[in-house]
């Protein structure tokens, strides 16, 4: 198992955020996490990738513990927060090599110029990340996340507010990385799941109510669409 969650929670006050989670990931699975705005999502990514550390519980990433090495598990994890931070007045290919230099990343610039064949950049690759569209500002997010070639990779909803084409062109994208890295992707879209994930985690008020592959969840709802399980789980 790539990523293995114990008991993980996460406390803000009085209001638990992520109540007590388990759940395991493997590599060459595209692993959905949904749940409705609020659920818990994006704080269990951040204290997956070792960005917020947890009220109580642990995770393990490749084994290594996201409590006692943090280090190593950002190593381990490419991350695409949901509003990726960008530097609006570097160029793309500076961006990705000041990335690349924080990781050590031998001979970078050839692997510059192989992310960014990877991710669709090539067209783009001489301007400034501030005159990117959306969508290609999401593909320097992924391409930040992929430059140290990590073995888990944690995309929080990836493909929000892109047009259908680039939409398309994105879920190819983490499609073909999802074949030998463990790829865990938030998202609210049906169609989404539908088209890449193998698993699926419902999480709802912080707990998970469902952990199945897709296909035994919508053999368990018979005949049930994505978007009918989800509302019944969630409602
Ligand atoms: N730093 C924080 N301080 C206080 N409350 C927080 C903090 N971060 C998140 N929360 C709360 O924790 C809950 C879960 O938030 P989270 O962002 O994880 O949800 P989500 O499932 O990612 O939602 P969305 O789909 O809207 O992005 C929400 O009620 C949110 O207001």
């Amino acid at each position: 198992m790539s990523i293995k969650v114990k008991n993980l929670s996460k406390h803000f006050g009085l209001q638990k955020a992520v109540d007590s989670i388990s759940f395991e990931a493997k590599p060459g699975k595209i692993l959905g996490f949904l749940g409705p705005n609020g659920a818990g999502k994006s704080t269990t990514m951040k204290m997956l990738t070792a960005y917020m550390s947890p009220t109580s519980g642990d995770a393990e990433i490749c084994g290594k513990s996201i409590l006692t090495a943090e280090i190593e598990v950002k190593r381990l994890i490419g991350y695409l927060p949901e509003n990726t931070p960008l530097y609006n007045d570097m160029y793309i290919r500076e961006f990705l090599s000041f990335v690349g230099e924080t990781y050590g990343i031998a001979n970078l610039s050839h692997r510059v110029d192989d992310v960014i064949k990877q991710v669709g950049l090539t067209p783009e690759q001489h301007k400034k990340i501030g005159m990117l569209s959306k969508g290609y500002k999401q593909r320097v997010g992924l391409a930040q996340a992929i430059i140290h070639d990590p073995k888990v990779l944690i995309l929080d909803e990836p493909t929000s507010g892109l047009d259908p084409n680039q939409l398309s062109d994105i879920r190819t994208l983490i499609k073909n990385l999802g074949k030998d890295k463990t790829v865990i992707i938030s998202t609210h879209i049906m169609q989404e799941v539908e088209a890449i994930c193998d698993e699926v985690i419902v999480i709802s008020k912080g707990k998970i109510v469902a952990n199945d592959t897709k296909s035994e969840l919508k053999n368990q709802y018979k005949g049930a669409s994505l978007e009918e399980i989800f509302r019944k789980l969630t409602n």
